[in-house]
């Protein structure tokens, strides 16, 4: 069903996986017991999700055998504390009912209830790897500027950065700072957390090449070698989200959806510098 993606520290990343923000805890196993039926082999979600428990009900109900599937969690903003952050992954581990998280990231670089800074944070991640409960660890919603802190003062490169990234906020600059680390870009939000899905220009795409607004966009992701995990709760739409590797967008199409940018002001998410979530 997907490529894989190789990360910096000899691991692999299926391309693409599946969202879990805003499934309510409640439906949580349900949907990804769908997308794991659909074919998805890729997870994420977040301590600040509410529904570790529950993804990690669904994979057990799966019977799918661990090695095949690629697990990710994030560390919220208030467990950034090196003690909290051992403790609260230990706790995700649980919830998770898994022996071995594949990828472990720290979800904004914004200590709160911590007077020390993410680059401690960071180190606390990373110093995870030798106890072999984790197989990757990465960051999420990093800047530039945050990635040469860490980087410099620690030695250590994060395999993935998790940034906000679709047509109407490529976030370039985050991208490229990324790349240039051989650090791999998973773009959160793909279809602009559906804001994207009504443009003129993608639908126009869509109907000259018979696909739909959602899986150009994905392709345009796939295209430029981001990791991509869009989120729905429809078993159609998950099924429709995964039929992305049979077709390909011509250069036109792609500059075309390159066109879209439209700067800091498509930005949908939080700004990483501004964000005031505590968690
Ligand atoms: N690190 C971070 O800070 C962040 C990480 N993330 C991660 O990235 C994932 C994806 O981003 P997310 O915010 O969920 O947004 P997405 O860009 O994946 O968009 C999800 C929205 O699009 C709708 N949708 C999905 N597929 C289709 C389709 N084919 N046709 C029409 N509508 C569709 C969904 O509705 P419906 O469910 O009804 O189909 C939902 O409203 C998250 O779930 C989370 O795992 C997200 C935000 C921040
Ligand atoms: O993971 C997340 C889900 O999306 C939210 C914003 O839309 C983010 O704040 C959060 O980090």
């Amino acid at each position: 069903m997907t490529a894989t993606i190789d990360l910096n520290d000899g691991t692999s990343i299926p391309q693409l996986g599946f969202g879990t923000y805003l499934v309510p805890p409640q439906d949580t196993a349900a949907t990804v017991g769908s997308a794991l039926e659909a074919g998805y082999r890729h997870i994420d979600t977040a301590q600040m999700y509410g529904n570790e428990a529950e993804v990690g009900q669904a994979v057990a109900d799966s019977g799918l055998p661990r090695q095949e599937l690629y697990l990710t969690s994030k560390l919220d903003n208030g467990n950034h504390r090196p003690d909290d952050v051992r403790r609260t992954f230990e706790e995700s581990l649980t919830r998770l009912g898994l022996e071995r998280l594949d990828l472990f990231l720290i979800h904004w670089p914004l200590p709160t209830r911590y007077d020390g800074d993410y680059v401690s944070t960071w180190k606390a991640v990373a110093d995870l790897i030798g106890e072999g409960t984790l197989r990757s660890a990465g960051v999420s919603n990093f800047e530039p500027d945050h990635l040469e802190r860490i980087i410099g003062e620690t030695g250590i490169v994060p395999a993935v950065n998790q940034i906000e990234v679709h047509p109407y906020f490529p976030n370039e600059r985050a991208r490229e700072a990324s790349l240039r680390h051989g650090i791999a870009v998973e773009a959160w939000g793909p279809l602009g957390q559906g804001a994207v899905l009504g443009d003129e220009a993608v639908a126009s795409i869509a109907e000259r090449t018979g696909r739909t607004p959602a899986q150009v966009i994905l392709r345009w992701h796939i295209q430029r070698g981001d990791i991509v995990f869009p989120k729905s709760m429809n078993r159609a739409r998950m099924e429709e989200n995964a039929r992305i590797f049979d077709f390909e967008l011509s250069p036109e199409d792609v500059r075309a959806i390159n066109g879209l940018d439209r700067g800091p002001a498509g930005r949908g998410g939080p700004d990483p510098n501004t964000f005031d979530y505590v968690g």
